[in-house]
């Protein structure tokens, strides 16, 4: 059987008459990346809110390494391993950049949070910023930061909410090119909600495909990419 670190079943959240999942079905094996796609509204958010335990699930299950956590808060399934990053960034303005990872290190139960802050400095081309003031950075180096902030711990699943929002073409890529690495060296399996599909579509192992709170596809990039009705209903006949 495979090894699931991540598994949600019948997945649903409504608000009221608004069904913003209703049924979802996923699996996120360790070590791979998988990319959720969808159109705006679709629900990519809520999945991700309703697998940290922000929301409130209406119907079904989620499980972390096997366990159902569905009854547990979001600070007690963060303690199982789970972590993520925000559409907006966390990070905090007037800190220097290493003593803010090193203090999300602590957070996350580090056994040695300047370590392992060193560390992902390191993997994320940060060590060199590391004593500047976090607004001081460029924009593109806060959201290396974000993803510095989300990676300490140690996490097994990384959840992340369009983590190249307002990333220039080329930073988007050689974030996407450190997401890859960090994923292999690091053995974290992230769930990447992410409107840039070039980045979608070139480090997902597997790629979920999200209408109107549904799954409508799900497979290798190249079978989702080739899928009729995801075409039709996402991509347009460009993709
Ligand atoms: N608190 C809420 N109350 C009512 N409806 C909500 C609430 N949060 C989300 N929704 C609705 O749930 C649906 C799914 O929203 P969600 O933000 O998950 O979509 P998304 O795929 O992440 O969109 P985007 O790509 O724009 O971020 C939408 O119809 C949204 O309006």
């Amino acid at each position: 059987m495979p090894d699931y670190v991540l598994q949600t079943t019948d997945v649903a959240i409504h608000y009221g008459g608004v069904k913003a999942l209703d049924g979802v079905d996923m699996t996120l094996e360790r070590g791979k990346i998988r990319g959720l796609i969808g159109p705006n509204g679709a629900g990519k958010s809520t999945v991700i809110d309703a697998i940290t335990g922000r929301r409130r699930l209406t119907r079904g299950s989620v499980k972390i390494k096997g366990e159902d956590v569905s009854a547990l808060g979001v600070v007690e399934r963060r303690a199982r391993g789970l972590s993520r990053s925000f559409q907006r960034t966390s990070i905090f303005g007037q800190m220097p950049v290493r003593k803010q990872v090193e203090l999300a290190a602590f957070k996350m139960g580090a056994p040695d949070p300047g370590a392992d802050a060193d560390d992902v400095l390191r993997e994320l081309d940060l060590d060199e910023l590391a004593e500047v003031t976090a607004a001081d950075l460029g924009y593109g180096q806060q959201r290396r930061l974000d993803l510095a902030l989300a990676l300490v711990g140690q996490p097994t699943v990384l959840l992340l909410d369009e983590p190249m929002a307002g990333l220039s073409v080329q930073e988007s890529l050689d974030l996407a090119d450190h997401l890859k690495a960090l994923t292999q060296r690091r053995h974290v399996s992230v769930l990447l909600v992410e409107h840039d599909m070039d980045v979608v579509f070139g480090i997902s192992d597997v790629v979920t495909v999200f209408e109107l709170g549904r799954v409508i596809a799900a497979g290798s990039p190249a079978e989702v990419r080739a899928n009729p009705r995801v075409r039709e209903a996402y991509l347009g006949s460009a993709a």
